[in-house]
């Protein structure tokens, strides 16, 4: 095969602005043998990234296996299994309804089955579940395998605050990195463009160019004509972020439900940016503070987030219902989870644990609001409080 038959182009378009990170075009050596893809999660994002990573593989064959299966928590819609409709209709009626899903994406309720022979996975559940997926999956997955995490969470823990990407290396002996993105993911599914962050470390048993996950493996993977990625090396960065902005947009959405409108929201979404930012220096000071800034994993996650996610949502009808989170979170999402309501708490006791709770206002109030019923109305004087404590 020629030098030029051999390479693979994908190009996106898309300004690289003097940033040190990947080319937005890729020149992609065949790989020796297709990477096998799973998915693991089916959910409103699950499912969505399932779509991009299957579009991906079944266009790149030199490069990926064609076939990529998605693991599925299995459930009965109407008396008829959610993996077979899947598998028969092409579509997730119940997490991503009204799209249609590619027909070499097939979904499987085995989780261990799903991952047999596979290179690479792709992490996609609410992190509430990881643990327990991660204990059923040990002792079944090659130590070669390489996996992306795209779930926005922390695990709280004996071993303090870990990143959801550390959480799946040490668990299953297997490198990580993550996705993060301003990425709703109906919006990514109905293919309205947007861009992302993949951060990826190259590990210490790299086989080599053509032989291994590399980014651009990853940007090949994940790249569509309307789903820009960028890739670094940031996974810290990317991944506190993405954690976070779903607790500062709980406080979003409690002052929008109380009527005080968009100056309110960026004063919160100010705030909220400080705060993440303190948290990533404080306790993981690998983390670039540039990625805030100039990744779509940083304050572009939390403009989109604070504008139209569902924490947000969940937030904005406990402030005009007086109802609790979890009766919000059940009214709007059907089965969907806002993960800033469980962040918020994890995030409260690791600084409890390190006694840094009066280092984050805003992340303290919103944790005593959802939890401890504090009025929402004193959110303002609850970080103003503390900001005069903190001098
Ligand atoms: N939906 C979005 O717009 C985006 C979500 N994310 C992140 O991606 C991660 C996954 O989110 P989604 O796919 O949206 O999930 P989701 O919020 O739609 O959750 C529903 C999923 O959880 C599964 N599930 C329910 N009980 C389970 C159990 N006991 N064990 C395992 N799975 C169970 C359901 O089967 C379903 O697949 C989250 O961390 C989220 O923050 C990131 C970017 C965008
Ligand atoms: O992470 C998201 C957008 O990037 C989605 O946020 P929500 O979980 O609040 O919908």
């Amino acid at each position: 095969m020629s030098a030029a038959a051999d390479r693979l182009n994908l190009t996106s378009g898309h300004l690289n602005a003097g940033r040190k990170r990947s080319s937005s075009s890729v020149s992609l050596k065949a790989v020796e043998k297709p990477f096998k893809v799973t998915v693991i999660g089916s959910g409103n994002w699950g499912t969505t990234i399932a779509k991009v990573v299957a579009e991906n593989c079944k266009g790149y064959p030199e490069v990926f296996a064609p076939l990529v299966q998605m693991w599925v928590f299995e459930e009965d819609i109407n008396g008829e299994k959610l993996t077979e409709i899947i598998n028969t209709r092409h579509q997730n009626v119940k997490y991503l309804p009204g799209i249609t899903l590619p027909d070499n994406l097939v979904a499987n309720p085995d989780l261990i089955d799903s991952v047999k022979d596979v290179d690479i996975i792709v992490f996609n559940i609410p992190h509430q579940f990881l643990p327990r997926i991660c204990s059923q999956l040990k002792g079944h997955v090659n130590p070669h395998v390489r996996a992306i995490s795209c779930l926005k969470g922390f695990e709280v823990g004996a071993k303090g605050v870990q990143l959801l990407s550390s959480y799946i290396t040490e668990e299953l002996g297997i490198q990580c990195g993550a996705l993060s993105g301003a990425n709703i993911a109906t919006e990514v599914a109905q293919e309205h463009w947007s861009e992302t962050t993949v951060a990826y470390h190259i590990p210490k048993d790299f086989r080599g160019e053509g032989k291994d996950v590399d980014h651009k493996v990853l940007k090949a993977l994940f790249h569509r004509p309307y789903f820009h990625v960028s890739v670094i090396e940031d996974v810290a960065g990317i991944s506190i972020c993405g954690a976070l902005k779903n607790v500062v947009a709980l406080g979003c959405g409690f002052v929008e439900g109380l009527g005080w409108g968009n100056n309110a929201s960026a004063a919160i979404q100010r705030v909220g940016l400080g705060e993440i930012i303190r948290f990533g220096q404080m306790f993981f000071p690998e983390s670039r503070e540039e990625t805030y800034y100039q990744e779509s994993a940083g304050v572009a996650d939390l403009i989109t987030t604070c504008a139209g996610g569902r924490n947000v949502k969940v937030a904005r009808l406990m402030a005009t219902s007086g109802k609790d989170a979890w009766e919000c979170e059940k009214e709007l999402l059907n089965g969907q989870s806002a993960q800033g309501l469980i962040t918020c708490k994890e995030v409260h006791e690791w600084l409890e644990t390190c006694g840094s709770v009066e280092d984050f206002p805003l992340f303290e109030a919103v944790y005593q609001i959802v939890y401890n019923n504090y009025p929402m109305k004193n959110l303002p004087d609850m970080i103003e409080e503390l900001d005069l404590h903190e001098d």
